[in-house]
């Protein structure tokens, strides 16, 4: 696909220097390796590569792991393993419609609209404007703008919405939101928690049970990056130690509950 203006790119020049970029006429990408000027860009493909002062540039599709890499992000976003799992566990498919809190950044609203396609909706809620706005930026960066309504709003007093197929919360008392968050889903609808402390889990995984949910399940994802060099491959010794933990759940259906028990 030859790249027109105003596509999505990513500049990719090594692993800690990653770009998402939109090609915008006579704009250019400056770095400590040197500069892009996008006009040499538009009319490539993805997967070219071209030559900047002090290395090469190559230029890729703008897949999630390298919107994860570019994105402006000034709250803590999920990790992509964390993200992975949640999104498996919750059953989304193309056409879902889910309700997410708080925004942030916009990874997670951005992973989701990703996945529940084009005819499908992420609700997103937070309480800060200034948190909506920059997702809002992002979001539109990605071009999923279509599929991403964003309201600013407490959901642990109100959540609009109802018969919604997905709850995703990633906020700092989750356990406030269980009661509407059985409110609005769909019978069978499922929850979504992610907290980074064990206090956390234990306080959502108990309001999950007293409001009827099922299936309750708390989770941590360990994830191991290696180094790899001849003779001496083993684990990275720095990176990322703790993420946190994941709380799924499942609203019941009539006569479920007792089955839980
Ligand atoms: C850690 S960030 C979410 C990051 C997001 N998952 C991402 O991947 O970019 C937590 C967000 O929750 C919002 N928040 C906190 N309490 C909230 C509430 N009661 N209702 C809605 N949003 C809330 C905060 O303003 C903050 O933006």
């Amino acid at each position: 696909m030859v790249l027109r203006e105003g596509d999505l790119a990513v500049v990719w020049i090594d692993p800690r220097r990653v770009y998402l970029v939109k090609l915008t006429p006579g704009k250019k990408l400056d770095t400590d390796k040197g500069s892009l000027s996008f006009d040499d860009v538009i009319g490539k493909e993805y997967g070219d590569a071209i030559e900047i002062s002090k290395g090469r540039a190559f230029i890729m599709y703008p897949y999630l792991d390298y919107i994860y890499d570019g994105l402006h992000r000034p709250s803590q976003v999920l990790y992509p393993k964390d993200i992975g799992y949640m999104i498996f566990k919750s059953g989304l498919r193309p056409g879902s419609v889910v309700v997410e809190a708080g925004t942030g950044s916009g990874f997670l609203t951005i992973s989701l609209a990703h996945f529940l396609g084009e005819s499908g909706k992420v609700i997103t809620y937070d309480i800060r404007d200034d948190m909506q706005e920059r997702a809002k930026r992002n979001v539109e960066l990605v071009g999923l703008s279509d599929r991403v309504v964003f309201k600013k709003g407490d959901v642990r007093e109100r959540i609009e919405e109802e018969n919604i197929d997905s709850v995703f919360l990633d906020m700092p008392d989750p356990w406030l939101v269980a009661e509407n968050a059985y409110r609005i889903l769909k019978p069978a609808g499922t929850i979504v928690v992610f907290v980074p402390t064990v206090d956390q889990v234990e306080k959502t995984f108990l309001s999950l049970k007293k409001c009827r949910f099922i299936d309750i399940e708390a989770v941590e994802l360990l994830l191991r990056e290696y180094q790899v060099k001849e003779n001496a491959t083993r684990p990275r010794s720095i990176g990322v130690t703790h993420t946190g933990y994941v709380i799924t759940g499942r609203k019941s259906i009539k006569g479920s509950s007792e089955i839980s028990e």
